[in-house]
């Protein structure tokens, strides 16, 4: 069956409206693209047609390429059309050398591919409101249908740099002031306008542009060689470990320098290596895998609706309280701030306002819009205020009879419909709730701090919150713009149970002699936003202590004992905010490194007779990221392996999104695949020789190796601890 088509419907004017349809982005899969060249071949033999309108079905231009067929232009399974077919023999010289004008009529979105389309046409009218952009750069690839050599012609070299190297899409609005776009117009309006200044064009009212041979834009060759050398500096100080924004810098240079011709045909050429690259790869899993984890199996596909949610209460205006009061207000819920005394409640409504007033101060947001979202914050010192509330989201102190408390408070006050959630990171859930008879409406909310920023969030469900409860939570995080990953109830949930190994392993590391800013150094350079260390010092070590005991209690034959921590505490380090931890820190936050560590760690060593072991001080940088994180990818399979998560996929999106993992390497699981279970096995089991329980591979990745079974494939008959 074709996946998605064109249509092509001539007016009595004698313009051709050319529909793309393909739900739900009106994606261009390869049959999109095939039946736009066959609308086009009839439109431009057709005598009753003078001019032709492309736009998209159902208020979307196009999202762009079919991302779900990139898997079968890796593997050779797709049959992809003779080289260049697209780029230069459909949008060069049939859509844009046509002896009839085209007419772009843009909506809602015209990303990758969509744009590319648009651009190869004479003109272009958007909506004011309409995406446009090319991301393909956040696939790991870089345009393949013009968008390198028509971009820059249209908007200047460093605006279609900036663009394409962030991903980002701009507004009807700001396109139109680029240039980008010829004239905006109303959703209403869109289609008869653009047949109108289709016909004008036809009638010599209106300029014929194409975009592929326009000069007016473009820069002198001096100051586009200058353009490029500082787009490639940026590149590679922001992304050493990226090849394709470099590629595709490169390619929009060879069409500044050879022609825009020839710019095609190395974009085409380009094109066909990233697509098959690792990065790319990557990419697309971690596109894939961010939208499937709001599809959970047994909850998602009931038929369940999420209810509405019209006024939320936090408990608790600390660090976590304020930001996840800030993120619904953002969001325009009305929230009701609760605190035990009003010194406490002023602190907390303060810090969200200092969270606005941040965005204010960067220019994302306006004076008016502040005092409006602001105004949806209201502060309470009892529960008189929860009787209308549809969720509470506690945030307090993790101490498991307060929270039995004010649970059982909850219960009374709010009206029975409402969602009763707990920020927790560490309690069971089961427990905080024991004092109630609502179980199945009690859920974990698990926000990562600041709660206003960070992306993601952690639903926990017990084996009795109920789907439509988590339904209705997967809502609220879609909302308030967060990408929810739905997980089971246990000590750490999915994101803290892998970060733990990580500092562990980085801590038995240097204990055994690895140089600790060393570690930290191999660790970034293999795109981790910053070493285990220097995120120990970021975290705080009095976080850290209370993290490692909940492990240590929970885990205790694989948590390793480290006495560095204690003992720098002992000399009232604690970090960054004492200034000194792992690190020494200036007025300005920025960490050296501080000889004195060293003492601690010696003395650590001595407590625990433990003695420096030539291997370990001269370990690779390949070595430290193995013996970091293949702890943390078995922790990711016993996480698996239980049912905490249900796909390995969440996994992926939990390290990208909560650990920093790069995600051009496509998250933890992805990863640990890509070098394979084997190998990952023996290397663990060789050191759990050496270093004990600490590396022991755990028994699923143990199963997938002995079977050479990817660690990602699904888990069959998980015992679920849902
Ligand atoms: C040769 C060319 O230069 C190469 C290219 O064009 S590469 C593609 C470039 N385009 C992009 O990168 C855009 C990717 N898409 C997006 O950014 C966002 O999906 C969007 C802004 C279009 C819509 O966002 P939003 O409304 O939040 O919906 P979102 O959940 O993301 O997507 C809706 C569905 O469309 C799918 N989808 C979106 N864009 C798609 C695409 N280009 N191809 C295939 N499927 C796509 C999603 O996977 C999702 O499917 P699901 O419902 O089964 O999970």
């Amino acid at each position: 069956m074709a996946k998605g088509t064109t249509t092509i419907d001539v007016g009595a004017d004698g313009v051709a409206i050319i529909t793309i349809i393909n739900p739900p982005v009106n994606s261009l899969s390869f049959d999109v693209l095939y039946s736009l060249k066959e609308s086009y071949d009839q439109a431009l033999h057709r005598d009753d047609v003078k001019a032709i309108v492309v736009t998209g079905a159902k208020g979307k231009f196009s999202g762009g390429f079919d991302i779900s067929a990139f898997g079968g232009v890796q593997t050779g399974k797709v049959d992809q059309p003779k080289p260049g077919y697209i780029s230069v023999d459909v949008l060069t010289d049939t859509v844009e050398a046509a002896r009839k004008p085209s007419v772009a009529a843009i909506d809602g979105l015209a990303l990758g591919g969509g744009l590319e389309v648009a651009m190869a046409c004479h003109a272009r009218l958007s909506t004011p409101t309409a995406q446009l952009g090319l991301p393909e750069l956040q696939l790991g690839i870089i345009p393949g249908f013009g968008g390198t050599q028509r971009l820059p012609r249209l908007v200047g070299i460093s605006k279609a740099l900036e663009m394409m190297l962030t991903s980002k899409p701009v507004k009807g609005t700001e396109a139109h002031d680029l240039g980008l776009v010829d004239s905006l117009v109303s959703p209403t309006e869109l289609v008869t306008s653009a047949r109108r200044w289709a016909l004008d064009m036809v009638e010599g009212r209106r300029p014929w542009v194409a975009s592929l041979y326009k000069t007016d834009k473009l820069d002198s060759f001096g100051e586009a060689r200058e353009i490029f050398k500082f787009g490639r500096a940026q590149v590679r100080r922001q992304a050493p470990n990226l090849q394709h924004p470099l590629v595709c810098i490169d390619v929009v240079e060879a069409g500044i320098i050879s022609g825009p011709r020839a710019g095609l045909w190395k974009e085409f050429e380009s094109f066909q290596e990233l697509v098959r690259s690792d990065t790319c790869k990557s990419l697309v899993h971690i596109f894939f895998a961010q939208r499937g984890t709001t599809k959970v199996p047994g909850v998602t596909d009931l038929g369940l609706k999420p209810r509405r949610v019209n006024k939320v209460a936090v408990l608790g205006g600390g660090l976590m309280g304020s930001g996840i009061a800030t993120a619904l207000v953002l969001s325009n819920y009305p929230v009701i701030l609760k605190e035990i005394n009003e010194k406490f409640l002023q602190a907390g409504l303060d810090r969200v306002k200092a969270n606005l007033q941040s965005r204010v101060k960067k220019g994302k947001m306006t004076q008016e819009n502040f005092e409006k979202t602001f105004s949806l914050l209201k502060g309470a010192l009892d529960y008189e205020s929860f009787r209308d509330v549809d969720m509470v989201i506690e945030a307090v102190i993790e101490n498991v009879s307060l929270k039995q408390q004010i649970f059982a408070d909850l219960e009374k006050y709010c009206p029975p419909h409402c969602i009763l959630a707990s920020n927790t990171s560490t309690i069971d859930l089961n427990l905080v709730g024991s004092k109630t008879r609502s179980h199945d409406r009690i859920i974990g909310a698990h926000f990562f701090s600041p709660a206003h920023i960070m992306p993601l969030l952690e639903i926990v469900r017990t084996n009795k919150t109920s789907p439509q409860v988590i339904v209705d939570l997967l809502d609220v995080g879609k909302k308030i713009r967060k990408t929810p990953v739905v997980v089971g109830n246990c000590t750490g949930f999915a994101v803290n149970r892998m970060f733990f190994p990580y500092t562990q392993a980085a801590l038995l590391l240097v204990e055994h002699g690895t140089d600790l800013y060393l570690i930290d150094k191999a660790i970034t350079k293999f795109g981790m936003p910053m070493g285990p260390f220097r995120l120990v010092d970021l975290v705080g070590f009095g976080v850290g202590v209370a993290t490692a005991m909940q492990f240590i209690e929970n885990f205790p034959e694989r948590t390793y004992k480290s006495m560095v921590i204690p003992l720098m505490q002992e000399d009232k380090r604690a970090g960054e905010t004492t200034r000194k931890g792992f690190y020494l820190y200036d007025d300005k936050r920025k960490a050296r490194p501080d000889p004195e560590v060293k003492k601690y760690i010696e003395k650590a060593r001595s407590i625990s007779g433990i003695t420096v072991d030539p291997k370990l001080a001269k370990l690779s940088e390949k070595d430290i990221v193995e013996m970091t994180f293949f702890p943390v990818v078995n922790e990711a399979c016993r996480v698996f392996a239980e049912g905490i998560a249900v796909k390995a996929a969440d996994l992926d999106i939990s390290s990208v999104m909560g650990m920093g993992f790069p995600p051009y390497r496509g998250g933890i699981m992805f990863w640990a695949d890509s070098l394979g279970s084997k190998y990952i096995y023996t290397r663990l089991e060789e050191w759990s020789r050496t270093f004990g329980g600490f590396f022991k591979p755990c028994a699923f990745l143990a199963e997938r190796a002995a079977a050479g079974a990817p660690l990602s494939s699904p888990v069959e008959q998980a015992k679920s601890r849902m």
